[in-house]
């Protein structure tokens, strides 16, 4: 059965995808968010959110009535009986998963929900959540109905949102009754992703456990590849080796600066939390993390080891935001690597295609924002690669070379092309985890 009635609560990256993906598979689709502006925009037809393919399938979907944007919560759920809640889980001080946007979301439900509905719980939240929620929920309901709740948390990523929701791996879904699982899993059916149908508690920790897995495979092969340098092996060909075991797998092997983004460090730092919380010692996770931060302290590390004192010097940054096809710069490496260029008194010309705007909002004035690649790099002592944009791979790095002061190439995701690199003439290129190229005038 199609054409349900799902009213999505948060217009991020997961409700505005989840939202309209499920109109394009024919469902009537409402999105509310507090955010009168996000709103607005999305009328509009236009995307709040860079995000590829993400525009083309809101108009699409917008122009058949499927789906239509509120700022208003009783207008959504008197139309909706199926609710999803997609409202952001960001990270408290003490490293555990701040849930006052969910709290509010819940008081906005029991206040408006009029008739018998599922709430469908998508935002990343630690084990008990759920149950904490759905009493949250009844205790304040204006009106008698009753609600199921079903746990069913994302995995999309960034820059392939609509991709990774359209053609997910699997579905989770968690609840005790199978009424409403057996509803969700109608919902999602025209999908035709393979189910798993767990309890409620294990569903969060799926979410949990897959992100700290994969931010900890991320932090080995980074471990690896400091080893590398020190042994003169190279990470690359090592992480290509490694991922020839089917057991191991090539995904997220890839060394570099580290990971950043909404998810994986506040995720490891919440379940850290409730490692503790709970008495459970989970040391591999404080490693992970500290793996991470120490990664993005290497390749400033290196410059200062080459280049000397940075006072001074002036520093080309290639990348802002956290990772390509986004311009989201929560927790982008590029903050800690900025912050601690001009803390040495560096002068830094930074360029990214699509980020630049929302860096402005998180770095502030401490660097230059300029338009080009080459604009960042005429005089610069050193070259910086912090996201590996595809734009990057295809720059003209003879032209590029030419108006440095130094050529000398710091690529923290090893993304260049190096004996194309090597064709520039004198160069010197340190990629992380194998051995630096360096080609002298005389070479
Ligand atoms: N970003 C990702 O790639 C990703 C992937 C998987 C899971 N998640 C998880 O999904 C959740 C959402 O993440 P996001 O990145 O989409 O969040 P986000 O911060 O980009 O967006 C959340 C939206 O919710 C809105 N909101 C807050 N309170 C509301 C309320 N009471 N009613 C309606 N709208 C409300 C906010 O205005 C905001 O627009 C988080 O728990 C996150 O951990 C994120
Ligand atoms: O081999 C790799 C892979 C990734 N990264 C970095 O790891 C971070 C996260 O990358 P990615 O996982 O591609 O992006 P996200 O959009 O943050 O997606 C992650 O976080 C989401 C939010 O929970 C989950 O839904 C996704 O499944 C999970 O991949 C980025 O800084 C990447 O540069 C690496 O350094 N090496």
């Amino acid at each position: 059965m199609t054409d349900m009635r799902v009213a999505v609560l948060g217009t991020g990256y997961v409700g505005l995808s989840t939202g309209i993906c499920l109109a394009e598979i024919g469902h009537n689709v409402i999105c509310i968010d507090i955010d009168e502006r996000k709103i607005n925009k999305l009328k509009e037809r236009k995307s709040p959110i860079y995000e590829p393919g993400l525009e083309e399938l809101l108009i699409k979907n917008s122009s058949t009535g499927r789906l239509t944007f509120t700022t208003s919560h009783p207008y959504a759920l008197n139309h909706a009986d199926i609710i999803i809640i997609a409202v952001g889980t960001p990270q408290s001080d003490n490293g555990r998963a701040d849930l006052s946007f969910l709290e509010q979301a819940a008081k906005d439900l029991a206040e408006h929900i009029i008739r018998d509905s599922i709430v469908v719980v998508k935002s990343t939240v630690p084990v008990g959540t759920n149950e904490y929620l759905k009493q949250l929920l009844l205790g304040q309901l204006k009106n008698k109905v009753e609600i199921k709740m079903v746990s069913n948390p994302e995995f999309l990523r960034q820059g392939s949102a609509i991709q990774d929701t359209l053609k997910a791996d699997r579905i989770i879904i968690g609840s005790d009754d199978a009424g409403a699982s057996e509803k969700i899993q109608e919902m999602y059916r025209p999908l035709n992703v393979p189910f798993l149908l767990t309890d409620v508690r294990s569903a969060e920790m799926i979410k949990y456990a897959s992100n700290a897995f994969l931010a900890t495979k991320i932090s080995f092969i980074n471990g690896i590849a400091n080893l590398c340098e020190a042994v003169g092996a190279d990470v690359e060909d090592v992480a290509n080796g490694m991922g020839y075991d089917k057991r191991i797998g090539s995904a997220f092997l890839k060394a570099g600066i580290g990971y950043g983004g909404s998810c994986f460090p506040k995720d490891v730092k919440a379940l850290l939390h409730t490692s503790r919380e709970k008495g459970v010692p989970f040391s591999l996770l404080e490693e992970t993390i500290a793996i991470n931060d120490h990664q993005q302290e290497l390749l400033v590390g290196k410059a200062q080891k080459r280049l000397g004192e940075l006072k001074g010097k002036k520093i080309a940054m290639l990348g802002l935001s956290f990772k390509p096809e986004t311009d989201d710069m929560r927790e982008a490496p590029s903050i800690k690597i900025a912050r601690a260029l001009t803390a040495a008194e560096a002068k830094v010309a930074a360029y990214d295609p699509v980020a630049s705007g929302n860096a402005r909002k998180v770095i502030g004035e401490i660097i230059t924002y300029v338009d080009s690649a080459l604009e960042a790099a005429k005089g610069a002592d050193a070259l910086f690669i912090v996201t590996e944009w595809e734009e990057f791979r295809q720059l003209e790095f003879e032209a590029l070379l030419d108006v440095m002061k130094q050529r000398i190439i710091f690529d923290g995701r090893n993304c260049l092309d190096e004996a194309a690199l090597q064709e520039c003439g004198p160069i010197e290129y340190y990629p992380v985890g194998r051995p630096a190229v360096i080609l002298r005038r005389d070479d």
